[in-house]
């Protein structure tokens, strides 16, 4: 039967109709955390998910729902104000914390807008990037007025988190034979924060992203995202761009920059970005688990040898938390840090 004698009560809508070419998608893990499983099989569960994919979904983890559910509820009302009253805690070239609408990802401006506060506040960052300059300034966490709820739910919340992002991180330096605490009182003073993501629909989703493709600069992420979906991560074993699909009270973890150099090159931190789309609007919630500025990063020694020589020089990453922040890299269309440049070419 030709198309043109297709009764029209058969024709699908766009949305629905089979695509020519089916790409076979393959799930990143879901871990399941519940306390009654075996610590060591959770552990050779997450090592396998960082090798293979650089992220993975966690379920039964602790936080509980209804403190996400509020954080949601607190973080809706916010986004749906006037911008004149959200621009009353706008982020500025001196203080990073606080409400943005015009972020870049490697210099392209994203559909979304930001909300970001630290999980220790307040907290010292070098002033610069310049490496002689001692300088240091302070980021302080700067809180709406419209709400008296906000500021408590995301400061609890903050904490749970935390709380989490010590459990994960012990677990994947185990799953790397490394003592679990080893790089615990890095993040004494941390730089730690929350972001409240927050992607309008856009009429142009083949245009424009939510987030462009970039690695993040943390040990660690523990994102919440909404039923919408949109993330997608750039699957190691053939570079395709592979959605990840919302599951519900689950958080998704991945790799930062820091758990590479670590792992001297053993766990990646794999590159992911943000679709967008026409009709829906979308929530996400990352905590980046980030150390202190005055932390230098370097490979375990436990995990460099003669065989397999450090990767990577060590960077201080105060200065590399600066570097990012700068704000004259988008005038200068130059790209921004990256620990790639920090790589030792064996
Ligand atoms: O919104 C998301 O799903 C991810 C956002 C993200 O990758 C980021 O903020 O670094
Ligand atoms: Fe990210």
């Amino acid at each position: 039967m030709g198309n043109i004698d297709l009764d029209p009560a058969f024709i699908q809508s766009t949305e629905h109709r089979p695509v020519p070419k089916v790409v076979e998608v393959s799930e990143i893990p879901v871990i399941d955390l519940s306390g009654i499983r075996d610590e060591s099989l959770i552990i050779s569960e997450i090592g396998k998910a960082c090798e293979e994919w650089g992220f993975f979904q966690i379920v039964n983890h602790g936080v509980r729902t209804e403190l996400y559910k509020e954080v949601e509820i607190e973080a809706k009302k916010f986004f749906g104000l006037e911008s004149e009253e959200k621009r009353k805690v706008k982020r500025d070239e001196v203080n990073a914390m606080g409400y943005h609408d015009g972020e870049h990802t490697k210099n392209v401006r994203d559909w979304k807008e930001v909300f970001d506060y630290l999980v220790e506040d307040n907290a010292q960052v070098p002033s610069s990037y310049e490496p002689d300059d001692k300088d240091l300034r302070t980021l302080t966490n700067q809180w709406p007025q419209h709400s008296p709820q906000f500021r408590k739910t995301m400061e609890e919340y903050a904490r749970e988190v935390e709380k989490l992002s010590y459990k994960l991180l012990g677990w994947i330096l185990s799953s790397l034979g490394l003592v679990a605490d080893k790089f615990h009182g890095c993040f004494k003073k941390q730089l730690s924060m929350v972001r409240l993501n927050y992607y309008p629909p856009c009429p142009f989703p083949d245009l424009a992203l939510g987030v462009g493709h970039h690695k993040d600069s943390s040990a660690l992420t523990v994102l919440a995202q909404d039923e919408v979906g949109g993330l997608q991560v750039k699957r190691k074993s053939d570079g395709e761009w592979i959605p990840v699909r919302p599951c519900p009270n689950a958080y998704i973890i991945n790799v930062g920059d820091i758990v590479q150099v670590w792992s001297n090159d053993r766990y990646e931190s794999v590159e992911h970005r943000v679709v967008v789309n026409t009709t829906r609007e979308r929530f996400s919630v990352p905590f980046f688990f980030f150390p202190a500025h005055h932390v230098n990063v370097s490979p375990a020694e436990e995990l460099v040898s003669e065989e397999n020589p450090a990767k990577f020089k060590e960077y201080n990453y105060g200065k590399f938390f600066a570097n990012r922040n700068r704000s004259d890299f988008k005038k200068r269309d130059v790209e921004n840090i990256q620990i790639q440049h920090f790589r030792i070419m064996n």
